[in-house]
C-alpha cells in the first residue's frame, strides 16, 4: 500500500534494509511514495507497481515481476482494504484478494514449490472481534480474513510449506480509509449509523500507522509466529488474540 499502514509497514520495511514492491491501485499516490521512497533509500530498493488486486491476471504478473526484480520473494502483505456501498466489490477487494495474494505467496515462497519459504501477513481488523452495525460487510471480510489465515496457516504446518502465516488487527488508526465513515458512497444506507461508529472511536481511541508497523515487523522478524492473530489497540497495545485449543 502506498498510503496509510501500507506506507508505514514500507517505511519500517526499507530501514530494516528490504527491498520492497509497493503495489497498489492508485497511480498518483504509488508514484509520491515512490519518489519518497527514492530519495530516502535509493532508486533500486523499491518497485511501484499500479495494480488493481481484484484483477488476478494483473495480480499475478505483479508477483511475477517482483521476483523478476528482485530475485526472489520472502514476505507477502496482504493489506488492500476498503469499505464501499457496493458490497460484492468490498468483499473482492477484503477477501477474495486477500486469498489470490496468499495463493500467490505460496506459489513463489513455499518449499512444496520447491521454494525456500517464508512469511504472509494478511491484514484483518478489530471490526472481525468488535462489529457494527455501520459495515456489516466490511466486518464479515474480516472475519473471512482470519478464518482463512488460521486454517492456512494449519495447512503449511502439515504440508511443510515453510511459510509462516499470521493476521494483523488494527484498532481504529489514523489513514485516509477513516475518513469513509462519512460518506455514504462508501457506507451506503448504513452512513446513518455514523455516530455510533464515531462514538467507538471516542470511545477506544485512534492509533498512529507507525504502531502498527511495529506489530508488522514483530510478524515478519519473529520466526517463532505463525498462525497467530495480533491486536493492536489503544488500551492494549500491541497483543495476541487467545483461543481456546479444539477438544478432539
Ligand atoms: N484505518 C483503520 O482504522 C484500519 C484499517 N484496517 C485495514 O488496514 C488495511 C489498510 O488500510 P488503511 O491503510 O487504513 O487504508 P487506506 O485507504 O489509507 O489505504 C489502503 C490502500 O489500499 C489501496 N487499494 C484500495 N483498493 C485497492 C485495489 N483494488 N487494488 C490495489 N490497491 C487498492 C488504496 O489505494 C490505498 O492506498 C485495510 O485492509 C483496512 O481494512 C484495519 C483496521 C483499522
Ligand atoms: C468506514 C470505516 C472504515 C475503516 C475503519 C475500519 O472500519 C476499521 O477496520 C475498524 C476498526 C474497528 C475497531 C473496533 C474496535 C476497537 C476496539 C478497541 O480498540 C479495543 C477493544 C478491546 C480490546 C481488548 C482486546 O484486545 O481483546
Amino acid at each position: 500500500g502506498a498510503q496509510g499502514i501500507g506506507r508505514a509497514v514500507v517505511q519500517s520495511l526499507m530501514q530494516s534494509r528490504a527491498q520492497v514492491a509497493v503495489v497498489d491501485l492508485n497511480r498518483s499516490c504509488g508514484d509520491q511514495c515512490k519518489s519518497e521512497l527514492d530519495s530516502e533509500f535509493g532508486a533500486d530498493c523499491s518497485i511501484f507497481l499500479q495494480c488493481d488486486v481484484t484483477d488476478a491476471d494483473a495480480l499475478t504478473a505483479a508477483f511475477q515481476t517482483t521476483v523478476d526484480r528482485f530475485g526472489h520473494l520472502d514476505i507477502v502483505i496482504n493489506n488492500a482494504g476498503i469499505n464501499e456501498k457496493n458490497w460484492e466489490k468490498t468483499i473482492q477487494v477484503n477477501l477474495t484478494s486477500v486469498i489470490k495474494g496468499t495463493y500467490l505467496g505460496l506459489e513463489h515462497m513455499s518449499k512444496e514449490y520447491g521454494k525456500g519459504g517464508g512469511s504472509i501477513i494478511n491484514v484483518s481488523s478489530m471490526a472481525a472481534f468488535l462489529h457494527s452495525p455501520h459495515q456489516p460487510v466490511y466486518t464479515a471480510t474480516k472475519h473471512g480474513v482470519i478464518g482463512f489465515s488460521r486454517a492456512m496457516a494449519d495447512a503449511s504446518s502439515l504440508g511443510g510449506y515453510g511459510v509462516r502465516i499470521n493476521v494483523l488487527c488494527p484498532a481504529f488508526v489514523d489513514t485516509p480509509l477513516l475518513l469513509s465513515v462519512e460518506h455514504e458512497d462508501n457506507m451506503g444506507k448504513f452512513v446513518k449509523f455514523k455516530d455510533d461508529f464515531k462514538k467507538s472511536m471516542n470511545h477506544f481511541g485512534v492509533l498512529k500507522p507507525s504502531l502498527i508497523a511495529d506489530g508488522m515487523m514483530m510478524l515478519i522478524t519473529d520466526d517463532t509466529i505463525h498462525g497467530a492473530v495480533m491486536k493492536i489497540t489503544c488500551s492494549k497495545g500491541i497483543h495476541f488474540h487467545t483461543y481456546e485449543p479444539m477438544s478432539t
